[in-house]
C-alpha cells in the first residue's frame, strides 16, 4: 500500500537563525497509522508538524520534499489535514459561536450549505462528547473550560473528514485527567474515521500508550524511528534511552564505567 505521506530530506530554516530547525527528515506515514513525534523543547517537533500542514511562517525556508502519494490532489490544511494546536484559547475565534466555527470548516471544505454545515457541527460537538451539543453550539469559547475548548477544536479539525489529524502538544496545557480524556477521544476518533495521526508530545510515556510508531527528535534531526514496542523495549539511541529513563523515573544509564 502506498504511504499517505512521504517526506524526503525535509529541512526547515527560519530566517536569521544560525542552525536549521529541521534537517534531513525521511519519513513515510501509512494511511490510518498512529505516529508519535517526541523530543524536548526546541527539537523541531512543531516545525515538522507545521511544515506538513503548510502552516510555516513566510520567514521559513523549506528543503526537500513533502509528497502525498495517498491523495489524488494537493493536500490542504482543513480539508485533508486537521490540525489541533496546544492552546485552544488562541486557535478558536473569541467572537464566533463554537457551532459556527465548526460549521465554517465543513462549509469551506465540503461544499456544504450553511444549514447542513450547522447540523453537522452539532453532530460533531456530540461526537466529541460535549454536553447538550445543540445548546452548546451557540456558546462562545470564553464560556467553556479548557478541556471543552479543546474538544471544540478537535471537532473543527475533523469536520471535513481529513485523512490526517495532527495534534501538536494538544493535551499539554490540560490537567492530567482532562489530558487522558482528550487522548482517549483522539484515539477513538482516528479509529472510527480511519484517519492517520501525528501526535506531537514531549511525553514519551503518553505517546507510547497509543502510538504504533515513535519518531524521536533532537536538535532538528530524527534520531530514531521505530515501532513503539521496539523503541520502549530496546531503544537504539542514547537519547531515546535517556528520555525513557526520565519518564520511568529511573536514572539514565550512562553505560560508562560500570
Ligand atoms: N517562527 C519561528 N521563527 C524563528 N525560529 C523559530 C520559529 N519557530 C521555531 N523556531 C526555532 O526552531 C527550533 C525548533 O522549534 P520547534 O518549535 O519546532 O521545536 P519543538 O520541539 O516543537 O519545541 P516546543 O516543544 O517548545 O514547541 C527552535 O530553535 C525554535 O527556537
Amino acid at each position: 500500500m502506498s504511504p499517505l505521506l512521504s517526506l524526503r530530506g525535509l529541512g526547515v530554516r527560519y530566517s536569521g537563525a544560525t542552525a536549521a530547525a529541521l534537517e534531513g527528515v525521511d519519513l513515510d506515514l501509512a494511511p490510518g497509522e498512529r505516529l508519535a513525534v517526541i523530543g524536548e523543547s526546541g527539537s523541531g517537533k512543531s516545525t515538522l508538524a507545521r511544515a506538513i500542514a503548510g502552516l510555516l511562517p513566510q520567514t521559513a525556508t523549506l528543503e526537500g520534499t513533502i509528497a502525498w502519494p495517498g491523495l489524488d490532489h494537493p493536500a490542504r490544511n482543513g480539508r485533508d489535514i486537521g490540525f489541533v494546536f496546544q492552546d485552544p484559547g488562541s486557535s478558536l475565534d473569541p467572537v464566533m459561536s463554537v457551532g459556527k466555527q465548526v460549521a465554517e470548516v465543513a462549509h469551506a471544505n465540503l461544499d456544504m450549505d450553511w444549514r447542513a454545515a450547522m447540523r453537522l457541527a452539532v453532530e460533531l460537538l456530540d461526537r466529541v462528547r460535549l454536553p447538550e451539543p445543540s445548546v452548546l453550539a451557540h456558546a462562545y469559547p470564553h464560556q467553556l473550560s479548557g478541556g471543552q475548548k479543546q474538544r471544540v477544536a478537535i471537532a473543527a479539525a475533523i469536520a471535513a473528514r481529513p485523512r490526517l489529524l495532527i495534534a501538536d502538544e494538544a493535551t499539554s496545557a490540560l490537567d492530567t485527567i482532562v489530558q487522558a480524556e482528550i487522548v482517549a477521544l483522539i484515539r477513538e476518533l482516528v479509529a472510527e474515521d480511519g484517519m492517520a495521526l501525528i501526535f506531537v508530545s514531549h511525553d514519551i510515556a503518553l505517546a507510547a500508550s497509543f502510538a504504533e510508531r515513535i519518531a524521536v527528535f533532537r536538535h532538528g534531526r530524527m534520531v530514531e524511528l521505530a515501532p513503539t514496542v521496539e523503541l520502549v523495549a530496546q531503544p537504539r539511541s542514547d537519547y531515546s534511552r535517556a528520555l525513557l529513563a526520565a519518564h520511568l523515573g529511573l536514572e539514565a544509564h550512562s553505560g560508562a564505567g560500570i
